[in-house]
């Protein structure tokens, strides 16, 4: 399909039948109602030529009369069938189902597009394609798709009747068309051009207006608040400047197309009466067209503000369409399950989507069943990367990574996650009780099986003394939970979950004394009998690790226990030795200060 150009009634149709998918049979039926009322309907409208000459005739003749106005009653009768047959795909609530069912299958592609397409959208993008767009979308296969063939098929049946009673008016209508041709595709472009920014406007302002709640807190540290915060307050100034532009571009040609219309009409009207006058058309002709050009007004001056109708649409689609072309996982078959929890890279290259820059190298690792392995690196090394491909974030430009020896290409998606359990830093707790979010682990879990784990993660405590206990909602106490107790009840979530991959990424890394140790002990429970890795910065808390990978631009650069490379004397003994003495300098000027 061409980008640049504006969308056709042709294109519209067939992505809604698309986006329509199994009630797509049905979509077409209603569209097919429609055309068949609409010509029903024009076809009435011409019968108003015969009944006008029965009527004036020179001898009238009432049972002539009577014949057409019984055809133009059946003829209308029909038209209003169809089109209740039309309509009732949306009042039947079919269009509410096909709306529904775009929405589950987006849900469904997004769960299943691999994490590296999913986070090049903003929150704010995803959410106005699914509320938004999916809306704008359907209400095409509904009620505008009515409209747009109203504005199509009255008019032909209408110009092809109109050259049945006279030839010359059919001529004088159809000059008429590529006149307004030029204006029409003029202002085609204007309109487009404001629905696509337009909608471009405001899905920005949507993800800014997200990123800016979620992000509220640092905002007022940086004095980015209120008049201040210059991001969102910019993609409002644009809102703005697109609607103004776009009203001040589309009012123009839909004022000039309307007066043209009314113009041409006279026009026609006029020829029309002289031609009655030197008696080369009926009077009834001319009655005739009256009715005609007055049912033709209506359609061809929506034609318009359909159109810009379709290119919101159109928008829609488009954005509805990009998410569904994004490619999948693809699972190898065969599709197996492991039956062991060792991690195994192979010569593992990868470089992310939007960087020439190898993350990592030709990386080779293997991480013991059951065993604690840390990553430790300088930043950007590459350790975050490696516990990312383990998940499937992206699929890997060469090497193969491998769980209980199976290629992590070879299983489902679902599987693979339910293997892994990921404590991160920062812990994400979604505005439901604390028990869901506890239960979230393990979905079928009931209330014992969620106590036990919190006990297990030392959060039941803290939780018991809740106003509500665990059916406290995390929005009610919003700020007032520690960083430890998040912490805390997000390791309950992987207790419960119980998977046998724990990756660890710093999760004590920002908390105070006191916190880390309650949940070290937490963590501590969640690791028992697991595959465990550790993205760890404080050196101190890995010591006891089985095994210590130190990475540097991509590669490994040694491995073994904290003792055996301590002895080495190489990269890890240097790193150990610079965080000693960054330990003791921030003791010492912390004394100074004291
Ligand atoms: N989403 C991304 N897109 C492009 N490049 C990325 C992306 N994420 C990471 N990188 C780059 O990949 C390299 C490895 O990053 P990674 O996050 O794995 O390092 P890290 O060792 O975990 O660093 P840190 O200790 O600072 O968290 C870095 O050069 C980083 O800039």
């Amino acid at each position: 399909m061409n980008q640049d150009k504006s969308i056709s009634f042709k294109q519209s149709y067939k992505i809604s039948l698309e986006l329509a998918g199994k009630y797509s049979k049905l979509v077409k039926k209603s569209y097919m109602y429609y055309i068949l009322s609409f010509i029903f309907q024009a076809i009435a409208f011409l019968l108003f030529y015969p009944l006008l000459n029965a009527i004036f005739a020179k001898e009238f003749s009432l049972e002539n009369s009577l014949i057409w106005l019984s055809a133009i009653v059946v003829l209308s009768l029909i038209s209003f069938i169809f089109k209740w047959l039309a309509t009732n795909f949306q009042y039947s609530g079919d269009l509410v189902e096909v709306t529904h069912s775009l929405r589950v299958k987006l849900g469904k592609k997004i769960k299943s597009m691999p994490l590296q397409s999913l986070y090049k959208y903003r929150t704010g993008e995803l959410n106005s394609t699914l509320a938004q767009n999916v809306d704008d979308s359907v209400l095409h296969m509904g009620i505008v798709a009515g409209m747009a063939l109203e504005t199509i098929v009255i008019p032909i049946v209408l110009v092809i009747g109109t050259f049945i009673i006279d030839f010359k008016m059919g001529i004088a209508l159809l000059v008429a068309i590529p006149i307004a041709i030029p204006i029409y595709n003029w202002s085609r472009k204007k309109t487009k051009w404001e629905k696509e920014e337009g909608a471009k406007a405001h899905a920005t302002l949507e993800a800014d207006t997200i990123e800016y709640l979620q992000g509220l807190t640092v905002l007022r540290s940086i004095n980015q608040i209120g008049e201040n915060a210059t991001t969102l307050k910019k993609s409002i100034v644009t809102v703005r400047e697109v609607q103004k532009k776009g009203v001040i571009g589309s009012s123009l040609p839909m004022i000039i197309m309307n007066t043209l219309i009314e113009f041409i009409f006279l026009l026609i009207l006029s020829l029309g009466a002289l031609w009655v006058a030197k008696e080369e058309l009926s009077f009834a002709a001319l009655a005739a067209l009256l009715i005609i050009l007055g049912r033709l007004s209506e359609p061809l001056a929506n034609f318009l503000a359909i159109a810009g109708v379709l290119d919101v649409m159109h928008a829609g689609f488009k954005n509805i369409k990009k998410i569904f072309d994004t490619e999948d996982f693809t699972i190898h078959k065969p599709i197996l399950e492991p039956k062991k929890f060792n991690i195994d890279f192979d010569n593992v290259t990868f470089n992310y989507d939007d960087s020439d820059k190898k993350a990592l190298e030709y990386l080779s690792l293997e991480i013991k069943q059951n065993s604690l392995t840390a990553i430790v690196g300088p930043s950007g090394s590459g350790k975050t990367t490696i516990t990312k491909l383990i998940m499937r974030y992206a699929d890997p430009q060469n090497g193969t990574i491998k769980i209980g020896d199976v290629d992590i290409r070879n299983m489902e998606q679902s599987k693979l996650m339910s293997y892994i359990s990921v404590v991160f830093q920062d812990v994400y707790l979604f505005d439901d009780t604390i028990l869901n979010n506890i239960r979230m682990g393990k979905p079928n879990a009931n209330n014992a099986e969620v106590m036990l784990a919190s006990k297990a993660a030392f959060c039941h405590e803290f939780i018991s003394k809740l106003p509500k206990g665990y059916d406290t909602k995390i929005g009610e106490i919003g700020g007032s939970l520690s960083g430890g107790e998040r912490q805390r009840i997000s390791i309950a979530r992987a207790i419960l979950k119980d998977a046998p991959i724990v990756i660890l990424d710093e999760p004590t890394s920002a908390l105070d004394t006191q916190s880390e140790v309650a949940v070290q002990n937490a963590l501590d429970e969640l690791i028992k009998n697991k595959t465990v890795i550790v993205i760890a910065h404080r050196l101190s808390t890995i010591a006891h690790a089985d095994n210590i990978l130190v990475i540097e631009d991509g590669k490994l650069k040694e491995r073994g226990t904290h003792i055996e490379l301590m002895a080495k004397k190489e990269k890890y003994y240097s790193m150990v030795q610079a965080q000693e003495r960054t330990k003791e300098w921030n003791s010492i000027t912390k004394k100074k200060n004291e």
